[in-house]
């Protein structure tokens, strides 16, 4: 394939993506693609995600890949990862425009459906995607959405043991489940946990957790991990949309519902006629000054999606996360694509 790069139209932390011209119109591929480039420390990122959408194969609701391409770019070889172009960007782009109001229920309700279909496939092929949020959910021209990057993808093949029992940080603290922040357990069941966390986001415009800034995000994983409170479900969703989310946010992975089930919700399973925003208008008890998505990552780079590897080997969760607030700041250095806590 011949392609020329073109503007650019994100970033993320590994990888710049660029709109893509194909030069050569064989009509094997689309004129204009998403090209996500990476110099060698994001490639393995990238070459996960290209094995992964190889396996997963063709779904209308997971973004596609065209190919993968080395340049060489200023002296500096480049691994390019040819995607679908999703003309319209990121859902959390989308719902920043918004000012803090979030989505009609209507479009909400059938942007998770389609999550839903995306998760599982993800899922039946024996994946979980481990970094569900609104940035890596996109928006095409004709309104539909796709989930995309698949760099922290892993196979689970329905095995939630864990990888190893250090504490490890992959993806975006706000959307981390209980048994990820406990156990280090990145199934299926956390795929699930972080789309209630990102219907949340997408309905009323604030994240699910609240969070003061400047806030350690130690202490929201204590939150999530330790005790019973669930992240904040929107007084004006519908009963339905309540419903769902505490679907979503069982805090046990093996009773939480999974993607199957969830699409035989009502909240997804029935399409809404009306669209009117103003009967959705969000309004939260309490006034706090809670984060929007993480903005970029010299911002809030502990919020930004990461693996992270402690090599400590505790027992209990309060222990592990314990470990991790107490005494001096932990010194957070990234190396490839994980974060050490030390
Ligand atoms: N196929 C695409 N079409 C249009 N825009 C895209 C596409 N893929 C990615 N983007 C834009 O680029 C941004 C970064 O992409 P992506 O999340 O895949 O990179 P990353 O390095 O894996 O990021 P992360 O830090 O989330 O892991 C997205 O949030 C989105 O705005």
């Amino acid at each position: 394939m011949e392609w020329v790069r073109g503007e650019t139209i994100g970033f993320g932390t590994f990888s710049t993506v660029s709109v893509a011209t194909n030069t050569r119109d064989s009509g094997e591929f689309p004129a204009i693609m998403a090209v996500k480039s990476s110099d060698s420390y994001g490639a393995a990122s990238l070459s996960n995600e290209k094995s992964v959408l190889d396996s997963l194969g063709d779904c209308p609701e997971i973004v596609r890949c065209y190919g993968e391409d080395l340049t060489v770019e200023n002296g500096e070889v480049m691994h390019n990862l040819l995607l679908e172009y999703a003309s319209r960007g990121s859902l959390a782009t989308h719902v920043k425009k918004l000012g803090g109001e979030g989505l009609p229920e209507s479009t909400v309700r059938r942007h998770t459906g389609s999550v839903l279909r995306g998760l599982r496939h993800i899922h039946a092929k024996g994946f979980a995607h481990c970094d569900i949020k609104l940035g890596n959910i996109l928006l095409f021209n004709d309104g539909a959405v796709k989930i995309a990057d698949f760099g922290l993808a892993r196979r689970v093949d329905g095995d939630l043991t864990p990888l190893k029992k250090d504490v490890e940080i992959r993806g975006t603290p706000l959307y981390m489940a209980p048994e990820s922040v406990n156990e280090n357990e990145y199934g299926s069941a956390a795929d699930v946990w972080a789309l209630g966390c990102a219907v949340v986001e997408m309905f009323s415009g604030k994240t699910a957790w609240s969070v003061k800034e400047g806030s350690h995000f130690m202490s929201l994983l204590i939150r999530i991990g330790v005790g019973d409170e669930l992240p904040k479900i929107p007084e004006m969703l519908s009963e339905e949309g309540k419903d769902f989310l505490l679907k979503c946010f069982v805090k046990d992975p093996v009773k939480r519902w999974t993607a199957e089930m969830l699409l035989n919700h009502s909240f997804v399973a029935v399409d809404l006629e009306d669209d009117h925003r103003e009967d959705f208008v969000v309004k939260f008890k309490e006034e706090e000054k809670v984060l929007m998505s993480p903005k970029c990552p010299f911002e809030f780079h502990d919020w930004e999606s990461f693996t992270s590897d402690s090599h400590s080997s505790l027992d209990s969760p309060v222990e592990r996360l314990g470990s991790l607030v107490s005494g001096s700041s932990p010194d957070w250095s990234v190396g490839g694509s994980w974060v050490t806590v030390r």
